[in-house]
């Protein structure tokens, strides 16, 4: 209930090989008003609570799947939404369109808000395509998101709007389309908890992974491994269980899929399929084993 959470937190595990050990525990929202909010929306309504109290981010595996609703019928979304998180899905990437920074117009907080209303707990990943970036994303705040991705060049102030996303105790990242380069990593890092790396130009879904996207991947690997902090390294466009392994052993550790998922009858067995695609590419997360080393900086 909203007065008292009761959660299975996860936490890392030094000796367990899949890096996790389950405990029961009580948290009072007579915490803090962000670490509240923190819990709140690391909520999963999957069959059990679960919670990552390392970094805030849910996982089974140390990967993080985020089906794109971009590709979901949005005339159920709810529904759809639902089917996708009880379907293995760790977190609902929601893809925010303005007709201005990208030739496409999607969804607002108004539709955020309403999937909180309609019961969804899971994180749900903000991912702005909008210029100004600021205005929005006090109302995405407003509206329950969980995690904010913008594009550095959209926004007038990115290091400003890391800063606001952070201080609402919401995880604040920068996207990169195919072809811009890093470079706004290089002073901006220590405020960054996610990148994500575009594989397709913005605005579609369905459409083609971009190849040279996987050296650019292993680049900005090197540069989030080099930080010494928890970041995670997203992917978004053209994955589904065909490339999702080349796509790990590249570097990536969240994963967008829209056509792939969405297109397909049966969530489920296609999240099935690219998590034993995840398992069969024989790498695990970096952060999961820096983090099992203690060399981790939290985000
Ligand atoms: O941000 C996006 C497009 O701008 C979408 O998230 C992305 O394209 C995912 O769709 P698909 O998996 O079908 O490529």
């Amino acid at each position: 209930d909203d007065d008292t959470l009761s959660l299975l937190v996860v936490v890392p595990s030094l000796e367990a090989s899949e890096g996790f050990v389950t405990a029961p525990t009580r948290c009072s929202p007579a915490s803090s008003m962000a670490q509240t909010n923190r819990l709140r929306r690391g909520r999963t309504h999957h069959t059990q609570l679960r919670m990552a109290v390392d970094d805030g981010y849910p996982h089974t595996d140390g990967f993080t799947i985020a089906p794109s609703i971009l590709s979901a019928n949005f005339a159920k979304l709810g529904e759809e939404v639902d089917n996708v998180l009880v379907s293995g899905a760790d977190t609902v990437h929601f893809d925010v369109m303005d007709n201005h920074y990208v030739p496409n117009l999607t969804i607002g907080p108004l539709v955020c808000d309403a999937l909180r209303k309609h019961g969804v707990t899971a994180p749900i990943d903000v991912h702005l395509m909008v210029t100004p970036v600021d205005q929005l994303v006090g109302d995405f705040i407003k509206a329950g998101a969980s995690y904010i991705t913008f594009h550095p060049e959209a926004s007038h102030h990115p290091d400003r709007t890391l800063s606001v996303i952070k201080d609402a105790g919401l995880k604040a990242g920068l996207v990169f389309n195919p072809a811009t380069p890093l470079d706004w990593l290089k002073y901006a890092i220590d405020k960054v908890d996610i990148v994500l790396l575009m594989s397709v130009n913005p605005g579609f879904g369905g459409q083609k992974f971009i190849g040279y996207t996987l050296d650019k991947l292993r680049e900005a690997r090197e540069i989030i491994d080099k930080s010494g902090r928890s970041i995670r390294l997203e992917i978004d466009g053209g994955v589904g269980p065909a490339n999702i392994r080349e796509v790990a052993q590249s570097g990536a550790d969240m994963f967008v899929a829209g056509s792939a998922i969405f297109g397909t009858p049966d969530y489920k067995e296609t999240i099935d399929k690219m998590r034993a695609e995840l398992a069969a590419a024989d790498v695990k997360p970096s952060w999961l084993e820096r983090a099992k080393q203690g060399e981790l900086v939290a985000v």
